[in-house]
């Protein structure tokens, strides 16, 4: 092996290798994934496949003046590995470390921040518009996989592509998988495109150039050849094995998409000893609900794995629908569920349900349909990061009329809150975070609950704290591990919107110290809200609102960034001394 392989860090060392080399190196980016992710978890199997891929493109191109863009970015491992982050790849997804997404800020090579599916296509045409219009003549390439092209914003951007002559280069990096098995009707096509076939793309006005196998060097260099020789938008079709390599990894796809912790020789994953989850209550109680009334359909965007669907999906296959990358089409899809009297479980990551803002207010809320979204990832989720955060939520949805925002700090509220939400006529939003829940010590029985009543914890007379969702949980610990219950009066909130207002302006006569918590950000959230109530009611104490500030949240473990913001147990107890 050419000893300087180890070293290669910058395309232009990997330009100086002979194309006989260029297997080695494959060979030595994917020891060095594996080695790294065995002990710092990411998305593998992703990156493993394009190894072959991302070399050919930076030994072909001449990034980063030619432009790169890497759709939803967990494969982009191989890309910051020969882009001047080889050298601290240990510290991927880490605090204070590199991201796991490509990231303007950290390179120059990586000409667009991705994280959320299916935008590269529309950020390299406006680019090559952008360049047209400068005048300036280089290359433009998107690469995309075969699950997040189907979603709408790439299909509208191949369509305005294809309208276009620039000079633009689709890479279809096809492996017949997303997260989960693809599904929809273009996967049989796209599974089927050979060299000679006609396919979907020239129908969009899009040059095809066939299908290369995405492990093969020449191949691949060959067709690059062809695609700067054929003007104007073109699409090739790559196919490539997702986890390629190791072979665990090609036998399980699903599994080591992003496997957390691994021994690269055994392929055992190392379970994180945790207890109960809010995905797990709510795998169970989905379960339930779907025994219980064959009225209720869930839905999700791509992510039945994500979302503790899978066992739903094997009992009621027709009832648990997997649409696809596609959260504007899940929402009025539901929408339309509940237009026709049936009740829709919408499951979305809080982050993804961003994407579907208008959808969930001109289709669901103008018509107040009962559409139930089930909002997983809500708080922060660590490293993941910025792209992935889902503290958005209470307040994009709080300013929505009609909707219910439920947000619960225990196993009991959370079941009892999902079962309520089938009996509303109204939309209803339940999120919750990836966190362990506070569980039920005694036997369960489903009970419809009271909409918008807060409950009192503990009763102290020094100090009045209002929090919502699993902070409510971790104050009630601090309180307890404290014993803070004669100073500390806690009243968790599970219902956002509506608000507890009587019980509000009750606290605001007897509490001269009043503060909120919330796992959101600060402006337009649950506190604001509180604040609103305090007001009318001329309240004239001390008030403070915690939560995320007004930026955007790096990566990091979802403890040492609440550290970072405030909110982790210890600053939590400090603020509480501060006023005892
Ligand atoms: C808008 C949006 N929805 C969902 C996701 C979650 N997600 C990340 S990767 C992925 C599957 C992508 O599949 P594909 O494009 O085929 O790429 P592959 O992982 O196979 O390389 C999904 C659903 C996302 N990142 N963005
Ligand atoms: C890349 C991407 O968007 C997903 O793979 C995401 O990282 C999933 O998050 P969870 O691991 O929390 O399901
Ligand atoms: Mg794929």
């Amino acid at each position: 092996m050419n000893k300087a392989i180890h070293k290669i860090n910058h395309p232009k060392q990997l330009r100086e290798l002979n194309q006989a080399d260029l297997p080695d190196l494959a060979k030595d980016l994917r020891e060095y994934i594996l080695d790294t992710l065995s002990v710092k978890p990411g998305h593998l199997g992703a990156s493993l496949g394009v190894i072959e891929l991302t070399i050919a493109l930076h030994y072909h191109f001449d990034t980063p003046t030619d432009l790169l863009i890497w759709d939803v970015g967990h494969q982009c491992y191989p890309h910051k590995l020969l882009t001047g982050r080889r050298d601290n790849f240990d510290t991927l997804r880490q605090e204070n470390g590199i991201s796991g997404f490509p990231s303007r800020e950290e390179s120059e090579f990586d000409v667009f921040g991705t994280g959320h599916s299916s935008t590269s296509i529309s950020a390299i045409v406006g680019m090559a518009t952008a360049d047209e219009i400068n005048g300036i003549n280089r290359k433009h390439i998107a690469v995309i996989g075969d699950a997040s092209i189907t979603s709408g914003m790439s299909l509208e951007a191949l369509n305005h592509l294809g309208s276009t002559d620039l000079d633009v280069l689709v890479i279809l990096n096809n492996n017949s998988i997303g997260i989960d098995p693809s599904v929809g009707g273009l996967k049989q096509h796209f599974n089927q495109l050979t060299n000679n076939q006609h396919s979907i793309f020239e129908d969009f006005g899009l040059n095809f150039l066939g299908t290369v196998d995405g492990h093969n060097f020449d191949s691949l260099l060959n067709a690059f050849q062809q695609a700067n020789e054929t003007k104007g938008p073109k699409v090739l079709h790559v196919k490539t094995v997702k986890g390629k390599g190791y072979e665990k990894a090609e036998l399980d796809q699903v599994k080591w998409h992003a496997p957390g912790l691994f021994d690269k020789e055994t392929g055992k994953i190392t379970k994180v000893s945790k207890s109960k989850s809010y995905q797990d209550v709510f795998g169970e109680t989905m379960l339930d609900l779907l025994n219980q009334n064959e009225k209720i359909i869930a839905i999700t965007p791509a992510m039945i794995t994500g979302s503790n669907l899978v066992k739903c999906h094997e009992n009621f296959p027709k009832r648990v629908i997997d649409v696809g990358i596609a959260e504007q089409h899940a929402v009025t899809f539901a929408a339309g569920l509940a237009a026709q009297n049936t009740i829709p479980y919408c499951t979305i990551y809080s982050t993804f349900l961003q994407r579907a803002y208008d959808q969930v207010i001109h289709d669901v809320a103008l018509q107040n349909l009962p559409v139930v979204f089930c909002i997983d990832r809500a708080g922060i989720v660590g490293s993941d990061g910025a792209t992935h955060h889902g503290y958005f939520d209470i307040s994009y949805l709080n300013t929505i009329p009609n909707v219910i925002i439920a947000s619960p700090s225990n196993e009991k509220d959370f079941k009892n809150i999902l079962y309520t939400a089938q009996f509303t006529e109204q939309p209803f939003a339940v999120r919750f975070p990836k966190e362990s829940i506070e569980t039920n010590e005694n036997t369960f029985e489903y009970q419809k609950i009271t909409i918008g009543k807060a409950n009192k914890i503990t009763e102290g007379n020094k100090i009045a704290l209002l929090a919502t969702g699993q902070l409510s949980y971790t104050i009630k610990e601090i309180i307890t591990e404290n014993k803070l219950e004669n100073e500390v009066c806690l009243i968790d909130f599970p219902f956002i919107k509506p608000l507890d207002e009587q019980f509000i302006k009750i606290l605001a006569l007897k509490y001269n110290v009043i503060a909120t918590f919330e796992d959101g950000i600060l402006n337009g959230g649950f506190g604001d809200s509180v604040l609103k109530i305090l007001n009318k009611s001329n309240y004239k104490g001390s008030f403070k609102m915690n939560g995320y500030p007004d930026e955007f949240i790096t990566h990091g473990t979802i403890n040492q960034l609440n550290q970072q913001l405030g909110l982790d147990k210890e600053s939590i107890l400090k603020f509480i001394q501060s006023y005892l």
